[in-house]
């Protein structure tokens, strides 16, 4: 079998939908796995509903606008509306509902998975109409997480033993099931993490022992840099796990971090191909070696600096080092670069405000902190003469690293 994966791009208008279908119907006699994100920025617009701030006439734009975009959906692709109407207004009412229950990550992930689910409703019931048998899965059931809400942290035991009677269906049906959701064991939903929809799938197919998956993209591969900020960069044929985990882990969000390892402990081979022609070959990762990759350049926006200073005029030490790491690993919070000079200790995050907020309060029981936001970290991996005095020159450099293959810049 294999599992396919489509993302909020390929999703957000009704010509991309067809296209989606199509793409399915050609792949059809394959048993097929389809897991699909949220449509379009529904994601974003979801997270206003439980923006701490967010104002009743905020909420209520925001539902509306919910609203409209996927009915325009449903009215451009349906000639018998009545089934799925009836299908994403009951996903409607529970996001009313919710958005009144509880507080904080947990009300979070309740009303924010919902753009998958009312997605994944759409297609199911538009391959129906297609004359495709085509079968709805709730991921819910099958990915089991603990109860961090927005990072739900998989149990890869119960979710290989819930997955097994998928085998069957897929044996007559293409299953159409979502990204990015997960429950935990009082059965509440959780979230894998935002962008997590390519990691659902990955965790779908090293479950099912897939014998591929395929992420289709709006691009024509892997790169060695974002098109949308490089006017050519070259496109990979072929890269190895390893090489395509590390330029994730620096931040290319063309897949989401945690979708290789999964792959790669099974030996299934990931392909990122093109959505809008599918013929291009795409990029095939896998358990190969290739000679003489270029340099590879990562962009990670959103980044803040933290600086936390001795007071006392002794030196940074073993124990205030372990200070900080304490409160990092308390909140969860991964660090992206990091030095420390004689009487500080500086270091990189992404920028999420709560979490912030804590450590730092957290770091001033002991330190002066000073800090920075909305900062670049530039990586390159592999960089070449050219490209490391290119990057070391970038305007605005707040910090810099190299190792023998990769340089870090952290830019304003
Ligand atoms: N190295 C890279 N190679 C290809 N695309 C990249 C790379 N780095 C970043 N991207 C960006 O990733 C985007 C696709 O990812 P994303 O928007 O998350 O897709 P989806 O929502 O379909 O999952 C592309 O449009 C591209 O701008
Ligand atoms: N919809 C979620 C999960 C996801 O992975 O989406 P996409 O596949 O469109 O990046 C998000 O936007 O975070």
């Amino acid at each position: 079998m294999k599992v396919f994966k489509f993302g909020g791009a390929s999703l957000k208008t009704p010509e991309r939908i067809r296209h989606v279908a199509s793409i399915i119907q050609s792949h059809a006699e394959n048993n097929l796995l389809v897991v699909v994100s949220a449509m379009g920025k529904t994601t974003d617009l979801l997270e206003t509903l439980v923006a701490p701030a967010a104002s009743a006439q905020a909420v209520n734009t925001a539902l509306a606008t919910l609203k409209k975009y996927h009915y325009d959906i449903i009215e451009a692709l349906f000639q018998d509306t009545a089934g799925v109407y009836a299908a994403v207004n009951a996903i409607v009412a529970d996001i009313e509902k919710e958005i009144t229950l509880g507080d904080g990550d947990q009300r979070y992930d309740q009303v924010v998975s919902k753009g998958e689910l009312m997605s994944s409703v759409i297609v199911h019931h538009y391959l129906l109409s297609q004359n495709l048998h085509s079968h709805w899965l709730d991921a819910r059931t099958c990915i089991a997480t603990d109860s961090s809400f927005r990072e739900g942290k998989v149990d890869w035991a119960k979710t290989a033993t819930n997955v097994q009677p998928l085998k069957a269906v897929l044996q007559k049906h293409i299953v159409i099931t979502q990204g990015f959701v997960g429950r935990t064991p009082d059965g509440l939903t959780t979230t894998l993490g935002r962008e997590g929809s390519d990691y659902s799938a990955a965790i779908f197919a090293s479950s099912l022992d897939a014998a591929s998956l395929t992420i289709w993209k709006d691009v024509a591969g892997v790169m060695n840099a974002d098109p949308k900020r490089f006017p050519s960069p070259i496109v990979f044929e072929e890269l190895p796990y390893k090489e395509a985990a590390e330029m994730t882990y620096y931040g290319a969000n063309v897949i989401h971090p945690k979708t290789i390892k999964p792959l790669a402990n099974k030996n299934i081979p990931l392909l990122v191909k093109n959505f809008d022609d599918p013929s291009l070959p795409g990029t095939r990762i896998h358990a190969c070696t290739v000679e003489n990759l270029p340099p590879l350049i990562v962009f990670k926006d959103h980044q803040c600096l933290i600086s936390c200073k001795v007071t006392d005029y002794t030196f940074i030490s073993e124990e205030q080092l372990g200070v900080i790491f304490h409160a990092l690993s308390t909140l969860d919070i991964r660090i992206n670069l990091m030095q420390n000079s004689a009487i500080s200790f500086s270091f990189c995050i992404d920028f999420r405000e709560s979490k912030v907020v804590k450590l730092i309060g957290m770091l001033q029981q002991n330190f002066e902190v000073y800090y920075n936001t909305g900062l670049t970290l530039i990586t390159i991996k592999n960089y070449d003469a050219a490209s490391f005095e290119r990057y070391r020159q970038h305007p605005g450099v707040m910090l810099e690293q190299s190792s023998r293959s990769t340089l870090q810049v952290l830019v304003k």
